[in-house]
């Protein structure tokens, strides 16, 4: 059974209804922020005889604006090589500091699965879908300000911010289960500034790329 996982009945609801529930796939909504994902993607885990045999999280993300990079645009595709979760730590000026060096062993940094990452990127480039791919951070906090979105991108060479994708590969290190997510950019981190939120049709996009991905995965 592959589990798709994503934070709200917007994002999920995107894809069930555009296209019905495959055999040997179930879904489940992680709430919206980390605590709430790790939480709820243990349980099912935890509950799970067999495992699943892979987590696919998905949905949306701001894209983090860095100059003198390519960046991702909105409404582009991404593809997690790892997920780092960003605002653990020591808040500073212009960084968060981890805990090194002060005897308190922090678990912050997860590797996405290889294997599924290159065979994702496979079946999304037969489709004909376009996608970047890089690191993404997970936050408590959204980031309201484009200059603490570059502090972000800069420290961590990340692509896009969203706020449940850590909890949900560690809980899937955990288990020893081979997590892959995908996302679709709805807004860029700048300062806040909601009307140029495009969420709607990040939603469809994403959809639709799980969508081609989930029919690869089946058939491969
Ligand atoms: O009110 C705002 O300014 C604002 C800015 C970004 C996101 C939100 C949300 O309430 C959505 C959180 C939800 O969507 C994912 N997401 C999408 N964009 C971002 C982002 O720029 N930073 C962090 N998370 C983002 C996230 O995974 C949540 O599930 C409000």
């Amino acid at each position: 059974m592959i589990l798709l996982t994503a934070a709200t009945d917007i994002e999920m609801g995107a894809f069930l209804h555009a296209y019905p529930l495959p055999q040997g796939v179930s879904t489940l909504l992680t709430g919206v922020g980390p605590v709430e994902a790790a939480v709820r993607v243990s349980a099912f885990l935890a509950a799970s005889v067999p495992p699943p045999s892979a987590v696919v999280n998905f949905g949306v993300a701001g894209a983090y604006v860095l100059a003198g990079r390519e960046n991702a645009a909105l409404l582009d595709i991404c593809l997690a090589e790892r997920e780092v979760l960003a605002d653990l730590g020591i808040c500073e000026q212009d960084e968060v500091q981890t805990l090194h060096g002060t005897g308190f062993a922090l678990e912050s940094c997860v590797e996405l699965d290889i294997e599924l990452l290159v065979r994702a990127a496979r079946i999304l480039t037969a489709a004909k879908i376009p996608f970047k791919q890089g690191v993404f951070a997970t936050v408590s906090c959204v980031s309201g300000t484009q200059k603490r979105g570059a502090l972000i991108a800069e420290q961590h060479h990340a692509l896009c911010e969203n706020m449940e994708g850590f909890a949900v590969a560690r809980a899937c290190r955990y288990f020893g289960v081979p997590m892959f997510e995908l996302r679709c950019i709805s807004n860029t981190v700048i300062d806040r500034k909601l009307q140029d939120w495009q969420l709607r049709e990040a939603c469809n996009n994403c959809g639709a790329a799980i969508a081609s991905l989930i029919n690869g995965l089946r058939d491969d």
